[in-house]
């Protein structure tokens, strides 16, 4: 039987997934055993559909391309346009639904009530965005066991580096006491070639358009970003309860590309750093730019590649970096996720 998937948004992290089980469905097939089928396209403006045997997806893509809407997606029986979000979770014959709209900052909606709904009619949800992870984490977790489905996110933090999948199981045994890095990919590319000469707005605009910053890119520049993935792994690595509130945060904002090549010149290097740290017992957060020496292992991590340490107290400290951000990078996030979920693997 077909693992049949609804796309709740389809932006570019949906087309990233969409595109890699083209281009490698039989192969997973093959190998892993897992077969999965698209069912249904839900997005606000590039339209919906529905078929309960599958949508053809380089159809799908080809109609992105030319119209930039699915309107053009030829009819065949069976076949049901229009649905939004809600419907398609609750009317749709999928196994799971990959959450993909934006990252909502102030509330983590309307995906905290898509992954409910999701739950409630017994699917699964897989998911990038970071607002219901963050903001909702243990409620979300409890009413996914509560219904029996599975709940993953791996692409919140680091989109297809393994920064949860890994601390929580090659680390485990560990006490983890902190965790540090570099986690925006968007904010990392632009101090990287802020670092070059490229002015600010600039390196925001090339940013976007490799498809690394938020649909509000003040969530990236301004540190929202950063918070929300300090708050994921304070609460699902290290077991905190932390809130969003609790955490400081200043972005890269008043940064110029004139106090890069300064500190450039007397070799350091401006990152903007998120930190989650044990203060005799109390769980802390912050994002801030820091000012890092070229001995710091964070220094010359650079572009849209991101890089986090674990200070773990058996093993010492292990440090993970790959991409922050990107289509195909946080496209493999939910495969890895939608992998596991099929081998019943965390
Ligand atoms: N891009 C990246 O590198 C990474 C992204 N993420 C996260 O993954 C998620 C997707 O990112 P990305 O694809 O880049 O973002 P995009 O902005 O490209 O896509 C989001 C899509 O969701 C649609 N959408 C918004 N609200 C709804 C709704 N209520 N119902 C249906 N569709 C809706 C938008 O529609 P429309 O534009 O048509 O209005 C848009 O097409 C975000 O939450 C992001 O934070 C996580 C890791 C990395
Ligand atoms: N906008 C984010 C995307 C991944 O979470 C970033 O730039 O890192």
């Amino acid at each position: 039987m077909p693992h049949k998937l609804d796309f709740i948004g389809f932006g570019g992290v949906g087309r990233g997934l969409a595109e890699i089980l083209l281009e490698r469905g039989d192969w997973l097939k093959e190998t892993f055993g897992s077969d999965f089928l698209v069912v249904s396209v839900s997005d606000l403006y590039k339209g919906s559909l529905h078929h309960p045997d599958g949508l053809d997806m380089q159809k799908v893509l080809d109609c992105l391309k030319k119209d930039g809407t699915v309107e053009n997606y030829p009819d065949t029986q069976g076949l049901v346009r229009g649905w939004d979000s809600i419907e398609t979770i609750t009317q749709s014959n999928a196994d799971t639904v990959i959450e993909i709209t934006f990252t909502n900052v102030e509330t983590g909606q309307p995906a905290i009530d898509h992954c409910k709904t999701s739950f409630k009619a017994g699917k699964n949800a897989v998911l990038t965005n970071k607002g219901p992870v963050a903001l909702a984490y243990k409620e979300l977790q409890a009413l996914a066991q509560e219904n029996g489905v599975r709940f993953l996110f791996e692409g919140t933090v680091m989109s297809g580096t393994p920064a949860l999948r890994m601390p929580l199981t090659s680390l485990s045994g560990n006490r983890i006491t902190s965790i540090k890095g570099i986690m925006n990919g968007t904010t990392n590319y632009m101090l990287t070639q802020m670092e070059q000469g490229m002015e600010y707005s600039e390196a925001l605009k090339e940013a976007q358009s490799r498809g690394y910053a938020e649909a509000d890119p003040t969530s990236d520049v301004e540190g929202y970003d950063v918070l929300y993935k300090v708050v994921i792994l304070a609460n699902v690595v290290m077991g905190a309860d932390l809130k969003k509130e609790d955490v400081e945060r200043q972005g890269i904002t008043s940064l110029s590309a004139e106090d890069m090549q300064q500190a450039k010149k007397e070799n350091k290097h401006w990152k903007l750093i998120g930190r989650v740290e044990n203060d005799n017992g109390t769980i802390k957060g912050s994002v801030k730019p820091e000012l890092l020496s070229e001995d710091d292992a964070l220094a010359n991590v650079g572009g849209a590649v991101n890089a986090v340490t674990y200070e773990c107290d058996l093993s010492g400290p292990i440090t993970l970096m790959g991409a922050g951000a990107g289509v195909p990078e946080t496209g493999f996030a939910l495969l890895i996720d939608l992998i596991n979920m099929d081998r019943n693997t965390i």
